[in-house]
């Protein structure tokens, strides 16, 4: 009994240090929206794991072309509403912002993906290069895969109507349709891979929680809590001997059998890391595999389920979009050039993103060493900051009726001068912005867009109760609602 007590009484100094110097203190200079001292800061994080709409708002009514801090349960997060700093991220050098670096320190990537990730970043090359040049090239299977999927993920019979959780068929649908892309057939039809790559997002996301840790735990911690290290294992048995196949026959056969090769995702890594001056191995392949999962499945998932859901709370706008879709794939088939014309369906795109955007705080950045914005706000090396998206998304300084939802704001005849689903502006963060700005967004956009077409052109569709379900709200995320049904009746 005197042992605990006495423990009890020694362990409050300890106590009392640790929150002292767990909060850094190199941030005062910034107001803090919620509590400052290292004590009561605790209540503010806990406040913002499932409140930061309101947080942030408060955020940007207090100080709207400056900034601000907010606690979360591992640090600041420094957060920026005015236009002057987004043309500041902008024009910002990517080794002194960093994004790859905020987001490997977010979720804790060293602990599960290792550090080669971040090291060497020719992933974002790839994407940006060989994964957006093909889509042209690969349309027709992403719209076979399309088709496919939807048939089996909404099992209609005759004219009844079909009851589908809404965000489990989208996750689905874009795992197959992005692993018949990435992988092509019969690679993409393994089952395994296909689990690998949907589980992938949900384990790498475990990361956040490691971030919490003292440092020394994390790498145990990070086996114990995540399923990343078995996933990575389970995908280098997957595609491991077609990599090594591969590599020999360069070996062999040097630059020339390149033409030759299969055009998927392992030929663009092989490509990315050779062209980047490293050699290609299995693991590391397998890796990057898993965070392009990471980055592109659940995200699209979200993005397409906020908007299946926006549509069947507003059936005349359907009506509109099937009136485009029919009339475009009339005259140009089923292809990349047919979407492209969809111009109605890029604008409700783009306003879904806006008013349900995935990502209320966007644009993260980790300054490597001490940063001046422009207005003279010094931030120190190390930490987290972000773009106030969901308060700049909904300010009348830059939309008309900026709470209402209006599919078709951004609409303009023929496309012309219209700003699209893909580009980011001063008022538009949802796929980020500058140089690190999302490069999958347009393979994103194109999936997107021709699920919808399709799901306009041969479905009816509505909600099971006639209400936009609840968003997920955690930390900086707004997520669709995992539970909500959509009933679909195929149309004769
Ligand atoms: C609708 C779906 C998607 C959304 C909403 C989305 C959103 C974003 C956002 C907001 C960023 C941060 C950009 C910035 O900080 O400026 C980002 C980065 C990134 N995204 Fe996406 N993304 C989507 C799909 C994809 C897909 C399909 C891929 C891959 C094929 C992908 C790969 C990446 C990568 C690698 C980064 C890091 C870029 C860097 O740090 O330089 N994303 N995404």
């Amino acid at each position: 009994m005197f042992d605990s007590i006495l423990a009890l009484f020694l362990s409050i100094p300890v106590l009392i240090v640790f929150v002292y110097t767990s909060r850094r203190r190199d941030l005062d200079h910034i107001p803090t929206v919620g509590y400052s001292d290292p004590f009561l800061s605790w209540l503010s994080a806990i406040r913002y794991i499932h409140n930061a709409p309101a947080i942030i708002s408060e955020g940007y009514a207090l100080y709207p072309k400056g900034a601000f801090k907010i606690a979360m349960i591992d640090g600041w997060n420094v957060i920026l509403n005015g236009n002057q700093y987004i043309s500041d991220l902008n024009g910002a050098d990517p080794s002194i912002l960093s994004s790859v670096m905020a987001l490997a320190d977010m979720f804790q990537f060293e602990a599960t993906l290792g550090d080669k990730i971040t090291k060497h970043s020719h992933i974002i090359t790839v994407i940006r290069t060989s994964l957006t040049r093909n889509i042209n090239a690969r349309f027709h299977d992403i719209t076979e895969e399309v088709v496919r999927s939807f048939d089996a993920g909404i099992p209609c019979e005759g004219e009844a109507w079909t009851s589908v959780p809404a965000y489990q068929l989208a996750a689905d649908v874009i795992c197959r349709v992005t692993s018949r892309y990435l992988f092509d057939e019969p690679l993409c039809n393994d089952p395994n891979i296909r689990v690998i790559c949907e589980q992938a997002t949900g384990e790498i996301f475990k990361g956040r929680f490691v971030r919490y840790l003292p440092e020394s735990s994390k790498p145990f911690v990070a086996r114990l809590i995540t399923k990343v290290h078995g996933l990575h294992a389970g995908m280098m048995q997957c595609i491991g001997p077609i990599i090594e196949n591969r590599l020999e026959r360069r070996q062999l056969n040097g630059a020339d059998c390149t033409e030759e090769e299969p055009n998927d995702i392992i030929t663009w890594l092989i490509d990315g890391a050779i062209n980047a001056g490293q050699s290609p191995t299995v693991a590391d392949i397998s890796t990057r595999v898993l965070l392009i999962s990471f980055t592109s499945i659940h995200t699209t998932s979200a993005v397409f389920t906020t908007i299946l859901y926006q549509l069947c709370m507003n059936p005349q706008d359907v009506a509109t979009l099937r009136d485009e879709v029919q009339r475009v794939v009339q005259a140009e088939n089923w292809t990349r050039l047919a979407v492209t014309k969809m111009h109605n369906l890029d604008s409700y795109l783009r306003e879904s993103q806006r008013l349900h955007t995935i990502a209320n705080l966007s644009v993260v950045r980790m300054p490597l060493e001490e940063y001046t914005f422009s207005d003279g706000l010094v931030v120190p090396g190390g930490i987290i900051l972000s773009i106030n998206t969901f308060s700049r998304h909904r300010s009348a300084d830059h939309y008309l009726s900026p709470d209402t939802f209006d599919g078709f704001r951004y609409a303009r005849e023929g496309g012309q001068g219209q700003s699209l689903a893909t580009g980011p502006s001063m008022e538009y963060h949802s796929f980020g912005h500058g140089r690190s700005a999302c490069p999958g967004r347009f393979f994103a956009t194109a999936e997107i867009k021709l699920m919808l077409a399709h799901l306009i052109a041969h479905y009816d569709f509505k909600m099971e109760y006639d209400v936009y379900p609840e968003k997920i709200i955690f930390e900086g995320n707004a997520l669709p609602n995992r539970e909500a049904k959509v009933l679909f009746r195929r149309r004769v």
